[in-house]
């Protein structure tokens, strides 16, 4: 079992109560942050995850750990389902993403609420799709939100994880990890309201079970037919599995 990050480190919360602490904090600068230190590769990356679902043609769609929805707003533009629900533990994300899904006037096909992915506040076996965009690093219990994503999906449902990956190739490896080490949480102390949140993101990541291990984690929850598939020299991983 690895050793749990959190984002601050000093403090007695829970990861959960801290990582909706840190999202709070750095919602407003989230958008920007993210297209400015990936030069915009992040929307590449996130147009090939929501692809994988093109064939299933979804109609009902859960995004979890939706945050300011950039995830479900391509999922909306590339699949055209019926509805799209997000769920976050981040207030203030979610209150970012009320604002854009009002300004496209996408209101009656894409809603968010509060919701806890180790517990979604929905029945079992209702959506045609689950989607997470850089969510699952986040979650406290990794195997709970994955088995709670497996009981709200329909049988022969779909799941699409996104997620940073840890790039194993010279020198694409050694580059990476000076961005993230150096670069990344400079930007952050330049721009965001909270440094802290911008060297959470490479400890998380250098903690985080990627690849073959990420994939035994789904097959042990139930999940059938599942694949890791690295974008970018492996920066990024596509996971997917059916239910
Ligand atoms: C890096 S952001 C990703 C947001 C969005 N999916 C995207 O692609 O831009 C991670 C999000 O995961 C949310 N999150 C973390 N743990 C969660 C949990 N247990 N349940 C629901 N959301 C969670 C955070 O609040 C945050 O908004």
């Amino acid at each position: 079992m690895s050793k749990t990050i959190t984002p601050y480190h000093d403090q007695q919360a829970t990861k959960k109560e801290q990582v909706a602490d840190m999202f709070n904090n750095i919602s407003k600068t989230y958008d920007f942050l993210n297209h400015f230190m990936s030069l915009g590769i992040d929307i590449i990356w996130r147009k090939k995850a929501i692809n994988e679902l093109k064939k299933d043609k979804p109609k009902l769609i859960l995004d979890v750990a939706t945050g300011t929805g950039d995830f479900a707003f391509e999922a909306l533009s590339i699949l055209k389902p019926e509805k799209i629900i997000g769920v976050d533990i981040s207030r203030g994300m979610l209150d970012i993403a009320e604002q854009k899904i009002a300004k496209r006037g996408l209101s009656d096909k894409f809603v968010v609420k509060l919701g806890d992915s180790e517990k979604l506040p929905f029945e079992g076996a209702e959506f045609d799709a689950v989607t997470v965009a850089y969510g699952v690093r986040n979650f406290e219990n990794l195997e709970k939100g994955l088995a709670d994503i497996n009981r709200v999906l329909k049988p022969g449902g779909k799941v699409v994880v996104l997620e940073f990956s840890k790039p194993k190739v010279f020198p694409v490896k050694q580059l990476y990890n000076f961005y993230f080490s150096y670069i990344t949480p400079g930007i952050g102390k330049l721009f965001s309201k909270d440094a802290r949140a911008y060297s959470y993101l490479p400890e998380s990541v250098a903690a985080f079970p990627d690849g073959p291990s990420f994939v035994a984690l789904m097959d042990k929850v139930g999940f059938k037919n599942t694949k890791c598939r690295p974008l970018t020299f492996g920066i990024c991983s596509i996971y997917t599995g059916i239910k």
